[in-house]
């Protein structure tokens, strides 16, 4: 049977298992052998494509062309997989140059398809990176936080990408998520961060809360999202680890770190007030945090590389 080509009656809602054999096999029918069983996938967060940039034999395939797949629609987000080989072992592996949010208007399964199409091509690691906003001061701008843990707003409020039938060639109705970040991928960023010589205290691990954007959080909300336990924020990441999980691929969560969130009470204007006046903190914009990601690209890129290099299983 020739493999599918794209065609728009795809429903991306519809969550049968040959939605994804029909992604897999155009894109497995499209790849050299050395690339068409990619062993890790690397999501690239708001700023962060370039860390694509280091693989060689590099094929290309725009979102658009690919069955099932939405078009992403973020500055700072290409839109487009790139398979090639990286590090010195020349580890295939599969790039989303670009990823969906759910603020987007995309459905939460829409922006995890590519997951379950990676999972049918054979990838076992996903590591998954994002810009993200400090709440905690312990972190500040150009960290790179390792996640452990995620709140997901919109999960608890009933938003979670594997609401509807179960796939169980994917996995199970109930997967536990109290282990959704692999212990033996976070000891390695940090070793990885160690061989780079990395200043002391440039990874930091980190609990995610994902909101559902896109506007950003008001100095409220930002306190709330800090008293239920959130270091960092960030619109995106979540669904991606939970459709992961259930497939049982291991993930890695790294997430740079943008900006600081404003979390002070601000301006007073009630005079009885005006000694809680505080600082005024800057307002957050889309382009500091493209801003950043441009700057600790690099680093980005070498960690990633370094990460794959000592992962002894690739
Ligand atoms: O999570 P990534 O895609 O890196 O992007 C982050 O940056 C954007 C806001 O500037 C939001 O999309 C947020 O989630
Ligand atoms: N929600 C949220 N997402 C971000 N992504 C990058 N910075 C931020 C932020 O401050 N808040």
């Amino acid at each position: 049977m020739p493999p599918p080509t794209h065609d728009q009656t795809y429903n991306t809602e519809d969550v049968s298992i040959a939605v994804f054999t029909a992604a897999a096999n155009y894109l497995r029918a499209r790849l050299p052998s050395e690339l068409n069983s990619p062993k890790v996938a690397i999501i690239c967060g708001s700023g962060l494509g370039q860390l694509a940039d280091t693989i060689e034999n590099k094929v290309e395939f725009a979102y658009e062309d690919i069955p099932g797949f939405v078009s992403s629609t973020v500055p700072g987000h290409l839109g487009k997989l790139a398979f090639g080989l990286i590090g010195d072992k020349r580890i295939p592996t599969v790039f989303m140059v670009g990823r969906f949010h759910f603020y987007e208007g995309h459905t939460l399964k829409q922006i995890t398809f590519p997951v379950r199409v990676f999972k049918m091509l054979g990838v076992e690691i996903l590591i998954v990176t994002g810009a993200t906003g400090a709440l905690s001061r312990e972190f500040k701008v150009g960290m790179i936080g390792v996640t452990t843990d995620h709140i997901s707003l919109p999960g608890l409020a009933g938003n979670n990408p594997l609401f509807g039938p179960n796939v169980s060639a994917f996995g199970p109705r109930f997967p536990p998520m109290s282990n959704a970040y692999d212990y033996d991928l976070r000891v390695i960023a940090f070793k990885a961060a160690d061989y780079l010589r990395f200043p002391t205290g440039t990874l930091k691990e980190a609990i995610y809360t994902f909101v559902g954007g896109p506007s950003f959080e008001t100095r409220a909300e930002a306190r709330y999202l800090s008293l239920i336990g959130g270091d960092l924020v960030g619109m995106s990441t979540v669904p991606e680890v939970i459709v992961a999980r259930h497939c049982g691929i291991k993930v890695l969560g790294l997430t740079l770190v943008s900006n600081m969130v404003a979390i002070g009470k601000g301006k007073c204007a009630d005079p009885a007030e005006q000694d809680l006046n505080g600082i005024e903190e800057p307002l957050v914009n889309h382009e500091e945090v493209l801003q950043t990601g441009k700057e600790r690209a690099l680093d980005m890129q070498k960690l990633v590389k370094t990460i794959i290099d000592l992962i002894p299983s690739t």
